[in-house]
């Protein structure tokens, strides 16, 4: 799958220009189409790319390592066959002294490669596991790096999560595996050489039988990784599904309704159900596997067979000595090694090619929300204000409209109220200023120049939302509010003073270490806060922005009516040059507004003061009658 697909299967709705396609450009498309595709089944080198960007020195160490591991053999294997002959030759020597000599020579050798060889295995552990180490984090941090860049719209998509699943899984192990594959397949092709080139002395036909056995058993394995692969493709959903019902099995989020609705053993026996499945799947396949596996490895060890039969029958004829004997039957135990190895290397070189597809659909991903590559600077401060021009939103994954021809202006130092019943579409309206979506159709400006003008992360900084299912970050009291302006101080005295804006300070004095508190349950000694309480520290936390437009989406709702009429009045003193955006389903806050905007299924449909609004005796004026006679 390629990153276009994944794109278009998030959907993109932005109106695209009808091209015709000429015969050059349809060449020219077609070959961009082949080299994209030639670059796709060539996953390799930029994985090991990525090794080599995770950490230089543990790689070459690595790669050392193997490459001794491979070399050391053979030499130990040379030795043997010398130490054996000197000692044949000692036998009938007339100086017995002087062969023991060279025996002990080669000894000392032998006993030194072998305390070398001892001493590779150890450092292999130790670089191993700082390699592995090094490049699960670096990988990590390429993943995260990916979500951030990505499209808010493709956190809606469930084919964002399955790529991110398998991106997941294979990414801590995959590249430093073709590493290792590679060079597993550079020493056993030096070791098989050798070893080749000395069965060649004897019979070709030993190699040709060395051969001919190793090739089932490679081609079993290309099957099966093939088999596997689309196996597990087709699989993440439901492993997906799996996970879910795990994690809602153990998180706080659904502690309380789990055990009220007593869903606990419902969801657990749903969990196992996936997992039986997965697992008689699985199962079934490795059982095929492994039958054609032993079939193909049977076959291989009957042909070996012959040729041990072949080297003994030379050595009883008198053809070969004890020495050949002993090197021919190493070589041959080698070779086969040797060979085994180098064919289930490439196989699983092209296993890794496969699987790398995983990792790279979500590494290929591409935000379609982009900044223009010479921004404008954002007019500051604001003269006009925010302007939606006959504004159109869908979302890319439905077909209904969730706007339909805004026309709205805010304009500096104004306090304007979106109100409406739910799904009338105010959040949307939100998401759109900011830029987390592209409208359909019309403009939206701040002071006559488009948004998509400005560099994303500018204009994020000028507007300061609280949305609805706001962050409950599970760090400090004051980090929770920091964190609307990292760029100050920690310790700055602005966030006590937003604090006091939001009536946040008077629940952090109550805090065991008041500011240093931790908030949420998540960490040892933390405190938990009511959701009005979590309102007002997330409040505080835009009110730190130093931004030009505010923008708080029912940020109240759980505030009892006092804290809220206590931070609108603070609020409406403090905003000063900012414009502000209010939605609220709380109509006696709404009548503080300068301009209230009444939605419906996505469209305006009243706008003006209260007492305009109250005067026109619509929407407006019934739903607020409506909420009056309530507290009457
Ligand atoms: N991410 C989304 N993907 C697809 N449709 C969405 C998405 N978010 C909202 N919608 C739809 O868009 C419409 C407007 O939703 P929106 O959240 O803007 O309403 P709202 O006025 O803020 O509602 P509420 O008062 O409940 O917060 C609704 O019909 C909703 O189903």
């Amino acid at each position: 799958m390629s990153t276009g697909n994944l794109l278009d299967k998030v959907g993109n709705k932005k109106p695209s220009a009808t091209r015709r396609s000429t015969p050059q450009s349809r060449v020219k498309r077609s070959i961009l189409k082949f080299k994209q595709k030639f670059e796709n089944s060539f996953r390799l080198l930029p994985a090991l790319r990525l090794v080599w960007q995770s950490s230089r020195g543990w790689t070459v160490a690595r790669v050392v390592l193997t490459l001794m591991q491979g070399i050391l053999p053979l030499i130990s294997i040379y030795l043997a066959k010398l130490i054996i002959d000197t000692v044949a030759v000692s036998l009938s020597a007339a100086d017995k002294d002087a062969a023991f000599d060279r025996v002990l020579l080669f000894l000392g050798i032998a006993g030194a490669i072998a305390i070398l060889t001892t001493f590779c295995n150890a450092c292999t552990e130790l670089v191993n596991t700082a390699h592995a180490q090094r490049v699960t984090d670096f990988m990590q941090g390429i993943i995260h790096a990916k979500s951030i860049e990505a499209d808010l719209a493709y956190y809606e998509n469930a084919r964002y999560y399955d790529a991110l699943q398998r991106a997941q899984k294979e990414a801590p192990y995959r590249p430093p595996q073709i590493l290792n594959r590679l060079a597993g397949v550079g020493q056993n092709g030096v070791l098989l050489l050798a070893m080749v080139g000395l069965l060649l002395s004897l019979h070709w036909g030993m190699v040709g039988i060395l051969v001919v056995a190793s090739i089932p058993a490679m081609l079993v394995r290309v099957r099966y990784s093939r088999v596997m692969y689309r196996w597990q493709r087709d699989k993440t959903s439901m492993e997906r599904q799996s996970a879910y019902l795990g994690w809602m099995l153990t998180t706080d989020r659904f502690a309380k309704e789990i055990r009220l609705f007593e869903l606990g053993t419902f969801f657990s026996k749903w969990y196992l159900r996936l997992r039986k499945q997965i697992y008689q799947e699985r199962v079934a396949l490795t059982t095929k596997q492994s039958i054609a596996n032993f079939l193909a490895q049977s076959l291989a060890s009957l042909l070996v067979f012959s040729i041990y039969i072949f080297i003994i029958y030379q050595t009883i004829q008198g053809a070969l000595n004890l020495g050949d004997l002993v090197l021919y039957y190493q070589a041959l135990n080698k070779s086969q090694a040797a060979l085994k190895g180098l064919l289930k290397g490439v196989s699983g070189l092209y296993e890794d090619n496969l699987f790398l597809a995983n990792l790279y659909d979500f590494l290929d991903l591409k935000p379609t929300i982009i900044a223009p590559a010479q921004p404008q600077p954002i007019p500051q401060p604001m003269q006009h204000g925010i302007v939606f021009e006959n504004v159109s939103f869908q979302y890319p994954t439905t077909n209904r409209t969730a706007l339909k021809n805004i026309n709205l202006t805010v304009s500096p130092g104004e306090t304007i109220a979106l109100v409406g019943e739910n799904g009338s579409g105010k959040t949307t309206l939100i998401t759109l200023l900011c830029r987390l979506y592209e409208p359909t159709e019309g403009n939206i400006s701040i002071d006559g120049i488009n948004v998509d003008r400005f560099d994303i992360s500018e204009l994020r900084h000028q507007i300061s939302v609280i949305f609805q299912d706001y962050a409950k970050y599970h760090l400090s009291a004051r980090d929770n509010i920091w964190l609307g302006n990292v760029e100050l101080e920690r310790e700055d005295e602005e966030i006590m003073a937003a604090a006091r804006r939001s009536g946040a300070d008077d629940v952090i004095q109550k805090l065991p270490q008041e500011y240093e508190t931790l908030l949420g349950k998540l960490f040892e000694n933390g405190e938990e806060l009511s959701i009005g309480q979590w309102q007002k520290i997330a409040l505080a936390r835009a009110f730190l922005r130093n931004s030009q437009a505010i923008v708080l989406d029912e940020p109240t709702s759980a505030m009892d009516p006092k804290a809220e009429y206590e931070v609108f009045n603070k609020f409406r003193q403090l905003i000063k040059d900012q414009a502000a955006i209010l939605i609220t389903h709380r109509l006696s806050t709404v009548k503080m507004a300068d301009r209230i905007y009444v939605m419906d299924s996505g469209s305006i449909i009243e706008s003006g003061t209260h007492d305009e609004l109250i005067e026109l005796n619509g929407t407006y004026a019934r739903l607020f009658e409506t909420q009056a006679q309530n507290y009457r």
